[in-house]
């Protein structure tokens, strides 16, 4: 049994009241329980124990007549102790309307009641404090006012609700029937013709759940578990009643979110429909104002810098050349910080291959080409493995998962993931089956838009997620399923955040957490955490220890055995279980599913290599299956897959890294703790390295025989101990993907776009993605 369903049974024992008592006695010495008896001018209250309060005299399931019978004794303005926690209560009309009409301003202020603050942080209307709040209920009640509040075209909506509502009680011919239910979708719409514009049929698949999960929420929120958490969130998170708050609640907002993003993209700022678009537009309308904000940001900076280590720049004379960097911002105004690739670039023609800038405080040393990158990387792996630590990142991580974390819980996470992907087919035969099985679902997908024009990344995304799914998870998604759309969208926008000015400011300068993109991104990352938790939990309550079907699986193993051995600090809990899964998730989809998007659109604007591609499938496999072991018979579409890789240059910055030592390297001094950017591009690019590095060129992978040929600077995975530890799965999935979509698709630009019209710019976030992303596939097979 693990420590998660001890704890659960436990809850109801007397063992378990034990253990909470001792733990309410630690609890309680070091909080201000003992204050209790300071202020003589209290208002009366049942004497509390020392321990738990008043808990013993109040029925937590019926506290509202407890409250009221403890009224009769101690008068209309009473005090009660919730284990620490001191309550004043307020009873009778008098009493209510003195304090909260003649004392409003004092007694206005919201309660926090920590089980919704995990997700409302502060946020919307009805549990929030101060400006936000005040803003936001001005900006509601003018809205709701505009879409009728109180007005005729509210009462029109009302009465039409009223036939529905009328027409479905008739239905029931005059049988018992649930009132509460029939009734909740008739209210539920009235708020969703104010709130999105338009109600939903009382069949509606998506509506039913959602007024269900309101309801199941309510009933949550007044539980004992609830209020055990609010008092002791460590205890309390274990409450079967908690776990399943937070999935109801994460489903609402899942659903919430879904639609918000669907009217975001059919908005007319002209036509608002509802407040969701109000809303939209007045957001719409603070962002481009946002440019003075930045000016009042750069001030701030101004300030920020002036205290800062800035000054101590030029301490080291050893340090790695590089422009002189300005006494306030560095070298920021030298840099384009939305194109910083090829700004670095710029800048590596002048200074060399290994050169220092600022960022603002920050120290940065890059380092550029080929050998370079390699003897760092390689010859120097352990002194410049350590990973870099993004502020921004950090808030989300906590130095938990492999991607972002450091030491001891790196390597031995990392060594884990690895061995146990392998076990799970990684690199072998039944991996390549279920790429094989995925591959067949997504010729299904782009068969259904029958040659016509279409987005290429959001198949290709749910491809590649799947079968991390199928290796992380043991089982893969349908590509309409919503946890599974929710759970793309979520990593991507998360990726576009990070991307972006707001965390660049942020991450440098460490102020702007509350920029709105900034609580955005940490909003996206911990519904993603939240998406994960459900989807291990379910794994969790399945696991058979001897039968372990997934990674997911191989990791709760690995916890309850080094639980029951009771080893403490082991790397292995919860969090860092869900960290590293989350980032399996988040590294290995956007990354596949770009360089499939840039094979594509590569293929649509060179015609003639996708002949060429497309003659050897036709003779080395015809119309049968691809395996994985075709590869080697296939020289030319392995040589153009990897130049599809070297040309998209797809992470040209790879991730930042940094020292965990003082070097000396190629003559310059880089002192501990320094960031380090390797520049990948500029290997992936490298004059001295490829015949032709600026054009697309699948002859760099051929001998004169039209043999294959590795290169060593090829690394788009990067190398050293860092090097990606999804190569394999990766390599496997762009061979498969890649030759069963030319095998039965031809890939042409959009109607009226000449192959000479397909753009190649990348556009610029995390990573590098094509900004042409509409391509038509016109079936080959004859059955099609
Ligand atoms: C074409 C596909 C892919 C490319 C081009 C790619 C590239 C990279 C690169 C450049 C790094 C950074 C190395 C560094 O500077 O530290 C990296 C790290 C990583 N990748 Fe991939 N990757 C791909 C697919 C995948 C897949 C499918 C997975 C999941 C199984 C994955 C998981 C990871 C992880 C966990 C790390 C962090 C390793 C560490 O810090 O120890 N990647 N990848």
């Amino acid at each position: 049994m693990g420590l998660v369903d001890a704890l659960v049974l436990a809850s109801s024992s007397v063992s378990f009241l034990g253990a909470v008592a001792v733990l309410l006695v630690t609890y309680i010495m070091s909080s201000t329980f003992f204050s209790l008896q300071k202020d003589r001018k209290e208002p009366p209250g049942p004497r509390p124990l020392p321990l738990l309060g008043n808990l013993p005299q109040l029925d937590l399931g019926r506290m509202y007549f407890s409250l009221v019978e403890l009224s009769k004794k101690y008068g209309s303005v009473f005090t009660v102790y919730l284990g620490p926690k001191k309550v004043v209560v307020l009873a009778g009309y008098k009493t209510v309307k003195e304090a909260f009409v003649n004392h409003a301003e004092e007694f206005g202020e919201r309660e926090k009641i920590r089980l919704l603050h995990e997700f409302t942080e502060g946020n919307g209307v009805v549990w929030a404090n101060g400006d936000s709040w005040k803003e936001m209920r001005r900006f509601v009640i003018r809205s709701l006012k505009d879409f009728g509040m109180g007005k005729k075209v509210c009462g029109e909506k009302i009465i039409e609700e009223s036939h529905h509502l009328v027409g479905e009680i008739e239905k029931f011919k005059g049988e018992a029937f649930d009132t509460t239910q029939t009734l909740s979708f008739a209210v539920a719409n009235i708020i969703c013709s104010m709130v999105y514009g338009s109600r939903f049929e009382y069949d509606d698949p998506r509506f039913a759940p959602l007024v269900d999960r309101m309801m199941i929420y309510h009933k949550l929120l007044a539980t004992p578990s609830a209020q055990v958490y609010s008092l002791f969130p460590s205890i309390g998170k274990w409450f079967p009643n908690t776990k399943e708050f937070f999935k109801v609640f994460s489903a609402i907002m899942t659903f919430n979110s879904e639609l918000f993003c669907h009217l975001k993209e059919t908005l007319n700022p002209q036509k608002c429909r509802g407040f969701v678009d109000a809303f939209l537009v007045q957001k719409q309308h603070l962002e481009t104002s946002s440019v003075s904000f930045l000016g009042a940001v750069a001030v701030l900076l101004v300030t920020y810098i002036m205290s800062s280590t800035f000054f101590s720049l030029q301490k080291d004379r050893k340090e790695p050349p590089g422009p002189r960097p300005l006494p306030l911002l560095g070298n920021l105004l030298q840099l384009d910080l939305g194109r910083m690739y090829f700004s670095l670039v710029e800048l590596s023609k002048k200074y060399g291959s290994v050169f220092t800038v600022y960022l603002g405080p920050k120290k940065v040393v890059v380092l550029a080409g080929y050998k370079t990158v390699k003897e760092a990387f390689v010859n120097h792996a352990e002194e410049f493995g350590e990973r870099e630590k993004i502020r921004l990142l950090h808030e989300f991580t906590k130095g938990n998962g492999v991607v972002w974390a450091n030491g001891d819980s790196w390597k031995e996470t990392r060594r884990f993931v690895i061995r146990n992907l392998k076990d799970f087919g990684m690199g072998k035969k039944v991996c390549g089956e279920k790429i094989i099985e995925e591959s067949h679902h997504l010729v299904e997908e782009i068969k259904k838009f029958k040659g016509e024009v279409f987005d290429t990344s959001r198949p290709l995304c749910c491809a590649a997620a799947n079968v991390i799914c199928s290796m992380v998870f043991g089982n893969r998604f349908e590509y309409d399923d919503p946890t599974f759309t929710s759970l793309i969208h979520h990593i991507l926008k998360a990726h576009e955040l990070l991307g972006g000015l707001s965390s660049q400011i942020f991450n440098l300068f460490g102020i702007g957490k509350w920029f709105p993109k900034n609580q955005e991104f940490l909003r996206v990352t911990d519904s993603t955490k939240e998406m994960v938790l459900q989807l291990v939990t379910g794994l969790e309550e399945s696991l058979q220890p001897n039968m372990c079907r997934s990674l997911v699986d191989a990791l709760l193993v690995k916890k309850q055995t080094l639980e029951d051995a009771e080893i403490s600090n082991s790397h292995f809990h919860n969090e860092n279980i869900l960290m590293t899964v989350t980032q399996l998730f988040s590294a290995g989809t956007d990354t596949t599913a770009t360089t499939l998007m840039w094979g594509l659109l590569l293929m649509a604007k060179y015609p003639q290599v996708q002949d060429q591609v497309q003659d050897e499938v036709r003779q080395v496999i015809g119309g049968r299956q691809v395996q994985p072991e075709d590869r080697r018979m296939m020289p030319v579409t392995d040589a153009v897959i990897h130049e599809v890789q070297r040309f998209a240059n797809i992470v040209p910055m790879s991730l930042p890294h940094r020292t965990n030592r003082d070097v000396i390297f190629q003559g310059h001094t880089i002192s501990k703790g320094t960031t380090l950017f390797p520049l990948l591009g500029s290997v992936l690019y490298d004059e001295s390295e490829w015949e032709k590095p600026h054009s697309f060129y699948p002859a760099h992978f051929l001998d004169k025989d039209g043999k294959f040929v590795k290169r060593d600077a090829f690394m788009p995975f990067f190398a050293g101990q860092r090097q990606c530890l999804g190569e394999n799965l990766a390599r496997m999935e762009l061979f498969i993907f890649f030759t069963t979509l030319l095998q039965r698709f031809r890939f042409t630009p959009p109607p009226g776009v000449s192959e000479e019209e397909l753009a190649l710019t990348p556009v610029m976030g995390l990573g590098f993605t094509p900004s042409q992303d509409k391509l038509c596939a016109v079936s080959l097979m004859s059955e099609e």
